[in-house]
């Protein structure tokens, strides 16, 4: 899995790669530009609208040049604007770019823009480097790009933005983010959304393993991680192996959410799905998945069972005992989503008995609700990482890059899943594939990382299909397309 440093061991991290295949840090901007170039040709972007590329006196200055080269190579009609006097110095590599930009480039000051002009703008202005408070020209300049009404994709990160920590200044506004190595971590952010736009991660040719020596708690979660996560069944494998799991949830009017659980856990592959609702409501759940088996008894023994989801439709009107009670009888890692959070946030003596490592996965919502309000996702990230470490429990923060928090202290960041995602029942969906893995004896962490990612991949599949027309039970009939999609038997 890829680790994500802060800015200041990307020159660190460079650095050793440098030694270590006797490249030049030259070689590798190089290698950044021609990845930015290679996506820029997949997007087939028109050669009829020219190309603003703007630039500053680093590094990032120093991709925007050779980037600037290599699309006027493939006959863009490419300008350069400079985003610093004539007398400063430019870095190194920086400066070798400069001087091979050809005649065919037209080298401007970035006050010479006119932001009305059709055409598509290339922010190389500030990347890791950039520290502090901008100072007023760079406001200037910031101010310029934003006010360019077409396209803006940021080299790196959008110039302005600090690498780790929460923006406080002004900042370019990206639609498009084309990032080297590893997704900065702010880029992560879901405050930072508006100026970072869609994420695209450009590999510079640095392994995995070079990332050992670095220490950082915060990782990217990304396809080819998956595989070595899920566990393999043999040939007379039969349904007790592939779990007995038990939901609980549901109530008057919500059985929607049950249901859909359900219906997930079974697309994800549980032998045996079994539900506790509410006698009345039984008809609905029987009706809609007739797959799974309804527990109508007062007292179940729930020992049972393989793995326990807890939550979606509960209620939490007198549902308190149920939890209690759940927790004393039952010491195998749970999954505790939706109304079974909404409890914990009310009752919070309980949270000392949730059996350990077991899976907790809020909304932002529900999150607030059970360790107070964020000033920002830093904040959100720190009470989660101390949480979890003290409860010894895991945690999802769900959304867009939705963050598996493990009880270890590790924060893993999810690149799978759409904004057409953001539709009700899709969390209940999450519970019911992390549960179904859960029963299929994978561990927690496993669970977690196989269950976050499909979910996302399914929501993908689904929204590339259905697009804002997306609802829950397209992202429960992608999870089968999943295991196609990423070769897992
Ligand atoms: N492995 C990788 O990821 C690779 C990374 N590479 C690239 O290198 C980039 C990092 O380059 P970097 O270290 O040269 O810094 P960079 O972002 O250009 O910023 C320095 C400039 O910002 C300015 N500046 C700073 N603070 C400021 C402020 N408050 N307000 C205003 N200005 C401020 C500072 O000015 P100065 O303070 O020097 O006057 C200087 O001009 C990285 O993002 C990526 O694009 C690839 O080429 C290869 C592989
Ligand atoms: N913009 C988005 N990008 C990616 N995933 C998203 C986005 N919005 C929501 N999701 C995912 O959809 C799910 C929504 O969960 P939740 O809010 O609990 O929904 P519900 O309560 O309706 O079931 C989460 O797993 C979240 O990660
Ligand atoms: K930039």
């Amino acid at each position: 899995m890829l680790k994500i440093l802060s800015g200041n061991q990307v020159k660190k991290l460079d650095s050793a790669h440098l030694e270590l295949k006797v490249i030049s840090s030259f070689e590798l901007m190089e290698r950044a530009a021609v990845g930015f170039s290679n996506w820029w040709k997949s997007k087939l972007f028109s050669k009829n609208l020219p190309v603003f590329v703007f630039c500053g006196a680093g590094n990032n200055g120093g991709d925007g040049f050779a980037i600037a080269r290599l699309l006027h190579k493939m006959d863009y009609t490419v300008s350069v604007f400079k985003c610093f006097e004539d007398r400063t110095s430019l870095s190194e590599d920086a400066g070798k770019n400069y001087a091979l930009l050809s005649e065919g480039i037209e080298i401007k000051s970035w006050q010479e823009f006119d932001p009305t002009r059709k055409g598509i703008l290339i922010d190389a202005f500030l990347g890791v480097g950039f520290k502090g408070a901008l100072r007023s020209d760079a406001e200037g300049i910031i101010e310029k790009i934003n006010s360019f009404t077409g396209k803006i994709i940021a080299v790196d990160i959008p110039s302005g933005l600090p690498s780790d920590d929460v923006l406080k200044g002004n900042c370019v506004r990206a639609s498009i983010t084309v990032t080297f190595a590893f997704p900065k971590l702010s880029l992560l952010f879901p405050e930072h959304a508006r100026n970072v736009g869609e994420i695209v991660l450009v590999d510079i040719g640095i392994s995995d393993g070079e990332y050992d020596s670095f220490s950082s708690s915060f990782f990217y979660l990304r396809d080819r991680d998956i595989s070595g996560f899920h566990r393999e069944f043999h040939r007379f494998s039969h349904k007790g192996d592939f779990g007995k799991v038990l939901l609980i949830g549901g109530s008057k009017g919500k059985m929607g959410a049950v249901v859909l659980s359900s219906k997930s856990a079974l697309r994800t592959g549980s032998g045996l799905v079994s539900c506790k609702v509410d006698s009345e409501e039984r008809l609905i759940l029987q009706t809609a998945v007739p797959e799974a088996m309804c527990r109508l008894e007062e007292k179940i023994d729930y020992r049972e069972f393989d793995a326990i989801g807890v939550g979606p439709g509960l209620g939490t009107e007198g549902k308190t005992a149920l939890l209690e009670d759940l927790f004393e009888r039952y010491s195998k890692p749970l999954v505790l989503d939706a109304d079974a959070i909404n409890l914990l946030a009310l009752n919070q003596h309980l949270i000392p008995m949730i059996p350990k490592n077991s899976i907790l996965t809020p909304h932002l919502g529900e999150f607030d609700r059970l360790l107070g309000t964020s000033v920002n996702h830093l904040e959100r990230l720190e009470k989660a990482f101390l949480f979890c470490k003290k409860w010894g429990l895991n945690l999802v923060i769900k959304g867009a890059n939705s963050v598996i928090c493990l009880a270890d202290g590790r924060q893993i960041f999810n690149s799978s899943g759409t904004k057409y995602m953001a539709t009700g029942g899709s969390g209940d969906v999450l519970t019911g594939i992390l549960t179904s893995f859960l029963g299929q004896s994978y561990s927690p962490e496993q669970a977690l990382i196989c269950g976050v990612f499909h979910h996302g991949l399914a929501g993908e599949l689904a929204g590339k299909i259905k697009r804002r027309g997306t609802i829950a039970s397209d992202i429960i009939e992608a999870i089968p397309d999943t295991f196609i999609q990423l070769d897992i038997s």
